[in-house]
């Protein structure tokens, strides 16, 4: 069973202290009725993960712990037989006793293109919403946040993270098991990300209401989600699927984007970045047994996606309340 009770000891003295009042209710309830079918097969392969002694821990340049040297030759092996039990393998690259965890996404390419932009992270109480396995969560603590929190409902995501949790130690860095919709508005965070999340919400706008919602004041919004050409009243709303992605909502323009948050009561915003997504960002590995971004575009024309839409381009968005 995963046990939150650590975390509890570490927000009793903290800033988060009020989140107590709701939290530990709405996790029990988690834990007694909401539990993925998978969720024992998965708790039985971190319970078996070896118990090694890294030799360094590396969150700055990239996410890594220990070297091939710390580790016996069948402990290797075991750690990658495990590890990869836990597949899909999405956001990373990870590093364990040099075993390279290859996931589908260069998450380290978004970390490189945003990292210039926003507000130092020494000594911040940050929290990352939707944070896939928490891959930025690592690179967060090594910008030397005080206290990391990302809350992503996608249960494998936590159990990859427990997993690389196993291995770094660090309990100033927690991921909990949430939608943003189940936050109470902690008004606390000095720094919120929302990195691709945005375009899977049904409702934008209550959206960035929440997020605003988690930020201390004078806090800093970094957002990151896809974009579209065209003007501030340009808004794609995709048919079924776009990128044979399912769930996917809105993409505004960047004009649009900057309009709602203005709207939102968002202040100096801007947008700092934008990028269509390089088939050296995300693609298929062996830590992935899915499809990956070169089957989403149109074949003979990779511009488009292959329902015929603008293939994916993103754009950060940085923004203070
Ligand atoms: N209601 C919700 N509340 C919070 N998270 C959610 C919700 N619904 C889905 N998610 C989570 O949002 C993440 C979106 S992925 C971005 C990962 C990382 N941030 C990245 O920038 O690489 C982008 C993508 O794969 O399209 C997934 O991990 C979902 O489980």
């Amino acid at each position: 069973m995963t046990a939150f009770n650590s975390f509890y000891q570490q927000i009793a003295t903290n800033r988060l202290s009020h989140w107590l009042q709701t939290l530990p209710a709405q996790l029990h309830q988690w834990q007694s009725q909401h539990l993925h079918g998978e969720y024992k097969h998965w708790q039985k392969t971190l319970d078996a993960l070896p118990n090694t002694q890294p030799s360094s821990i590396d969150l700055s340049g990239r996410v890594a712990a220990g070297s091939r040297d710390d580790i016996n030759e069948g402990e290797f092996k075991r750690l990658e037989n495990l590890l990869k039990k836990l597949k899909p393998w999405r956001k990373g690259p990870y590093h364990i006793h040099d075993l390279h965890i290859d996931t589908e996404w260069r998450s380290d390419f978004k970390w490189d293109r945003l990292k210039p932009y926003i507000s130092d992270l020494k000594d911040r109480y940050v929290l990352d919403i939707g944070c896939g396995s928490g891959y930025h969560l690592w690179r967060m603590r090594g910008e030397g946040a005080k206290f990391v929190v990302g809350i992503d409902p996608t249960q494998l995501f936590l159990m990859q993270f427990k997993a690389i949790q196993h291995f770094i130690g660090d309990d100033q860095v927690n991921l909990l098991p949430l939608g943003v919709e189940q936050l109470p508005e902690l008004k606390a965070f000095d720094t919120v990300f929302a990195m691709g999340v945005l375009y899977h919400r049904r409702s934008p706008i209550d959206f960035l209401y929440q997020l605003k919602s988690q930020l201390a004041k004078g806090g800093e919004l970094v957002l990151e989600t896809l974009i579209v050409d065209g003007d501030v009243n340009t808004v794609l709303v995709p048919g079924e699927r776009y990128a044979k992605m399912r769930n996917v909502w809105f993409l505004p323009s960047s004009e649009a984007m900057c309009a709602w948050m203005e709207r939102c009561g968002f202040k100096n915003v801007r947008m700092v970045n934008t990028d269509v997504t390089a088939l050296d960002e995300q693609r298929k590995t062996e830590w992935i047994d899915t499809e990956s971004l070169q089957d989403f575009l149109d074949p003979d024309d990779p511009s488009k996606t292959i329902e015929g839409y603008p293939a994916p381009k993103r754009g950060i968005f940085i923004a203070n309340v």
